[in-house]
């Protein structure tokens, strides 16, 4: 099958600017299947050209994203092109050229999915570009984003905003997108990064069936307190876990002291994604008279949970980018 456009009229058109939300897994017992979309953006302009792959990049992590063809959202553009034109029967192949401009504000290894928001926005990107992008319909962008980054806790709340639950059936990654009735969540950034897959490689091959029976009763409990917008004493309960944050405590101790003196006051915290920043589920009055307690050395953004995931951004004029 042929396009009806190819990559010289792409690239004559306008580029596409894709805004994705950072996002916060596991939310204490829901390891590798619960998440949050955050209010805290990345934005990623790519256009196609006639040749040769400029980058610019300003704010997080501009001094380690990998470059050229190493980046990461080059290589999801790559593969999510290369997806397309077996999924479409186009043979587009790759265009002559890409620019991309990424303003980043989610901190990078931090636990707030810096790499979902990346992934997803590649491929949201893609499939806007793309002549016959209309082909990666959303289950497919989640099969590929959860292949690429290796589990689906943050590539769901990405691509579909809100409160996720996510998990891989017969036919692949799957999620369900629930309203929470939540209002504020704070995050508590260190310095300090821990890189998800070192974090991944501290948590054992088995578990205690205890452990795991405790954890199971608690991400559901969390489903409910969350949806239904149950009491701060339900929620510090509901948000208990025993899988996989004590495993990950010694590679972010001052996270792992955060997490248990907030929990002792009764506040329900929890290690956001593998770590290292705290999430606090409390009312900003709260945040006030918790910020000082907390200490110097933490970057304290209040969020909200955001209600859309990954989109294409339109000018105000409110034609396509
Ligand atoms: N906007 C981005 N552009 C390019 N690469 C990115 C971007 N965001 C994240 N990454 C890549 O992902 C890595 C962080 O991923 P990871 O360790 O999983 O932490 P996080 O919890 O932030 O997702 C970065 O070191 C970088 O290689
Ligand atoms: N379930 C994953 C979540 C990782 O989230 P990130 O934001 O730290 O990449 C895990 O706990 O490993």
């Amino acid at each position: 099958m042929t396009a009806d456009r190819d990559w010289a009229e792409v690239a004559a058109g306008p580029p596409v600017t894709v805004r994705a939300p950072a996002t916060s897994a596991n939310l204490g017992p829901g390891f590798d299947s619960l998440g949050l979309a955050l209010t805290l953006y990345d934005d990623v302009e790519v256009a196609v050209t006639s040749g040769g792959l400029a980058i610019e990049v300003d704010g997080e992590g501009a001094e380690v994203a990998g470059r050229g063809e190493r980046h990461l959202i080059v290589q999801v553009l790559r593969r999510a092109f290369g997806l397309l034109d077996e999924l479409a029967g186009t043979d587009l192949g790759q265009p002559p050229g890409l620019r991309l401009r990424c303003a980043n504000r989610i901190p990078h290894s931090r636990g707030l999915g810096s790499s979902s928001a990346a992934i997803v926005a590649g491929i949201v990107a893609a499939r806007h570009l793309h002549p016959a992008g209309a082909a990666l319909d959303d289950a497919a962008a989640l099969r590929l984003a959860t292949e690429i980054e290796g589990h689906p806790d943050n590539v769901a709340p990405c691509l579909a905003g809100g409160l996720t639950i996510a998990w891989t059936g017969g036919t692949g990654p799957r999620s369900v997108r629930l309203e929470p009735r939540i209002g504020q969540v704070t995050a508590f950034v260190p310095e300090r990064r821990l890189a998800t897959e070192q974090a991944r490689g501290l948590l054992p091959g088995t578990v205690p069936h205890g452990d795991a029976a405790a954890n199971a009763g608690r991400a559901a409990l969390l489903i409910a307190a969350l949806a239904e917008g149950l009491g701060t004493d339900v929620l510090l309960d509901a948000t208990e876990d025993r899988l996989h944050q004590d495993y990950r405590a010694p590679a972010m101790p001052e996270s792992a002291e955060l997490v248990a003196r907030l929990r002792g006051k009764g506040v329900p915290a929890v290690i956001s994604g593998a770590g290292p920043t705290v999430l606090v589920f409390t009312s900003s009055a709260r945040v006030d008279s918790m910020s000082a307690e907390v200490g110097n050395g933490w970057h304290i953004h209040p969020l909200n949970v955001a209600p859309h995931g990954a989109r294409v951004q339109h000018d105000r004029s409110g034609a396509r980018p």
